[in-house]
């Protein structure tokens, strides 16, 4: 397997010096199913973040698919973002547009054209389940199926890493095993999945668990899964 990730003695400050992440060393192979766990502050999201370039490292490296996070150009930061599916906290589906436009939406950014954007984004649908709500409006779904809908957005662009934060908070079981089931679909596709979590049930369909502290990664830890960290 190749590494598709890695950190090396990456460090984060956030203003009024605080620390967000110190000093990690890590390495994500490809095809990999990967939980950051660890309680609240622990610095997860912004690992994520800076996968995404979205945040970058103060100190040390962070290479995502041969690219140097730290170096990266903003002309290069679509490319990246080309390959990465998304699930952060704070996006939200748009209320006005209906289920399918919202799937749509990473297309449309990279230019595909109407028709294939609208094929692809069924066929993301269907992955998770909801093609018979592609003319719903989000309010009109439940949570867990808003969440479900945030997955299939994420993939839509067929990305070979996808990063998500949080996607099973708030949701009940069944819910948030139904979401686990559709990122597993598409590790299972050889996706490299990346999900921070507080939540320790999910943990079984992991490969390797990151557990993190004040920053600090404090160790990992394969699953039932079986592989070894
Ligand atoms: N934009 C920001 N500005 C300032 N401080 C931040 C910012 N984002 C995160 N922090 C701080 O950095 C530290 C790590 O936060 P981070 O969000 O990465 O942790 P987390 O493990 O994802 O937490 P949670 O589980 O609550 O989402 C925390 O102390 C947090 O308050």
């Amino acid at each position: 397997m190749n590494a598709m990730i890695q950190f090396q003695n990456v460090s984060k400050c956030y203003p009024d010096n605080i620390v967000a992440v110190q000093d990690i060393n890590l390495t994500i192979e490809q095809g990999e199913f990967v939980f950051l766990a660890g309680p609240s502050g622990a610095g997860k999201s912004t690992l994520l973040k800076m996968i995404a370039a979205i945040e970058r490292p103060d100190t040390g490296t962070l290479q995502v698919n041969g690219q140097e996070i730290g170096q990266i150009k903003s002309a290069g930061i679509p490319f990246l973002r080309r390959n990465l599916g998304l699930i952060l906290q704070q996006q939200s589906l748009l209320r006005d547009r209906t289920i399918l436009e919202n799937v749509m939406l990473p297309l449309f950014v990279t230019g595909t054209p109407k028709s294939e954007a609208e094929s692809r984004a069924l066929a993301a649908l269907e992955k998770v389940g909801l093609p018979d709500r592609a003319f719903s409006l989000p309010p009109s779904l439940s949570e867990g199926e808003q969440q479900r809908v945030a997955v299939a957005r994420a993939i839509v662009n067929r990305p070979q890493i996808i990063l998500a934060d949080e996607p099973t908070a708030n949701l009940d079981r069944a819910n948030a095993s139904r979401v686990l089931e559709a990122l597993t679909f598409f590790q299972s596709a050889g996706v490299t999945c990346i999900i921070a979590t507080h939540d320790e049930q999910l943990f079984t369909k992991a490969d390797r668990i990151v557990f993190l502290d004040r920053g600090r990664l404090r160790h990992t830890a394969s699953s039932a899964k079986g592989k070894q960290a």
